[in-house]
Formats: C-alpha cells, structure tokens, sequence
C-alpha cells in the first residue's frame, strides 16, 4: 500500500451546523452528540482508501463566521468544506459567505471544495431545498452532497473520500513533468493546424479538473 499524499482540509460554516460531528464521524466512523463550542481543533489521522493511505489534516474553524476570518486556514489547505444545516435557513446564507470567502481568497488558483447540507436526518425542520444546495453549489463548481452526521457514516465518508481524491488529482497534475504539459499545448496547435484560422475557437470550459490522468 503506497503512502502517497497529505491533504489539509479546512472546514467552515455556521455555529452548530455539526462540523465537528461530521469530521468526527468521518474520522472514527462513530456519532458523538456534544462537543464543546468555540474551540478551533486541528484533527490528524491517516485515512485509507483506494487503496493508499492519505494523512489527512483537518481544521475545523469555530470562532468563524462570529469572530475572526480564518484566512491563513483557508489559504493554508488543500481543499474545503463548508457545512450548513438543512434546518437553518441562516447557516446556507452563511455557506454562501463561506463559498465566496474562499473563491476570493485563492482566485485564481483552484481548490477543491466540497458543500455539505447536514442533518438531514432533520426532515421535518428542513428549511433549505435540496435544490438551493445544489444551485449553490454549481454556482461555485463545487461537489455537494446532503448528510446526516447523526444517522450515516457512509455519506459523510463519500463526501469526504471525493474530496481528498480531488485534492489529490489537483496534486498530481501539478506535480507532472513540464514535458507533459507541453505536450497538451502541441495538440491544441495541432488542432489549429489542421482546421486552420478561420474555424471557431473551440473553448474547453472546466469548472473542474479531471480525475482521470
Ligand atoms: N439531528 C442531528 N443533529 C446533529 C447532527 N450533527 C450534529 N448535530 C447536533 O448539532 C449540535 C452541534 O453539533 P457540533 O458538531 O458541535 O456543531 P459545530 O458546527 O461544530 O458547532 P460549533 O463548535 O458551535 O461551531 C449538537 O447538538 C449535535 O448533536 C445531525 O446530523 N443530525
């Protein structure tokens, strides 16, 4: 089994969405109902999948958005996620603070961020549409998934395990030779080549980089 990567992940949203109980739960497989509030944690374990151990770091930010801006955190780490709950119209408006704190804090550089609707075990109380997630988040280019740190593990370590392999693609791609890249910008010449100046400029637009290398 290679040990390949580190990820630092950063986590942000508003008081009492479950941040802690959704890093928790990705990181111990188990529910735990009461942390103590307004404490920022740094949690460091080795998480395996796809066969490759990842030692992933995650910040979970408390004092945000009441106090302080995390910048240095969210300028520090490899790829992002911002909690809300489903429950509390607020905690998405927040989200969307969250969403565009980053974007202007790393544009132009990409980084892989991932927005989780919690507690949708909640049904009941919901007070955020399935589909504002989702247009949120494809505003941002974002991943998105609704959870429910109470109720699964397996959601919570899906939206986690995407978002470390993103982040870990991106380190990849950055990380290949300067010859392969090269190589992309020949074949966009080629193409100019062979249909020559006057055919329409094809723009590849990618919200995303790709998975596949
Ligand atoms: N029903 C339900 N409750 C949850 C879920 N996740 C967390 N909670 C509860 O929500 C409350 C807040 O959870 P925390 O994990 O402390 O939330 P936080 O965002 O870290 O809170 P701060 O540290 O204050 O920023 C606790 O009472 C949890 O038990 C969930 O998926 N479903």
């Amino acid at each position: 089994m290679t040990n390949l990567v580190s990820a630092r992940i950063v986590v942000l949203g508003s008081k009492q969405v479950g941040k802690t109980a959704v890093i928790v739960r990705f990181l111990t497989k188990r529910y735990i109902g009461e942390y103590k509030s307004n404490t920022d944690w740094l949690y460091k374990h080795a998480v395996t999948f796809d066969g490759m151990v990842s030692n992933v770091e995650i910040f979970d930010v408390s004092r945000f958005p009441n106090d302080s801006v995390p910048e240095e955190e969210v300028r520090w780490a490899d790829a992002c996620a911002v909690i809300y709950s489903i429950c509390d119209r607020d905690s998405f408006n927040k989200a969307h603070e969250c969403l565009d704190l980053i974007h202007r804090l790393r544009a132009p550089s990409y980084v892989p961020v991932v927005l989780l609707g919690n507690k949708k075990d909640m049904e009941q109380g919901r007070q955020v549409s399935l589909e504002d997630g989702n247009e949120l988040a494809s505003q941002y280019g974002c991943q998105f998934y609704e959870v429910s740190a109470a109720d699964s593990f397996v959601d919570v370590s899906t939206a986690f395990e995407n978002l470390i392999r993103e982040a870990r693609s991106l380190q990849l791609q950055r990380s290949l030779p300067r010859q392969r890249k090269l190589s992309i910008i020949t074949v966009s010449k080629m193409f100019g080549a062979m249909f020559g100046k006057t055919s329409p400029k094809v723009v590849v637009k990618s919200k995303r980089p790709s998975f596949s290398l």
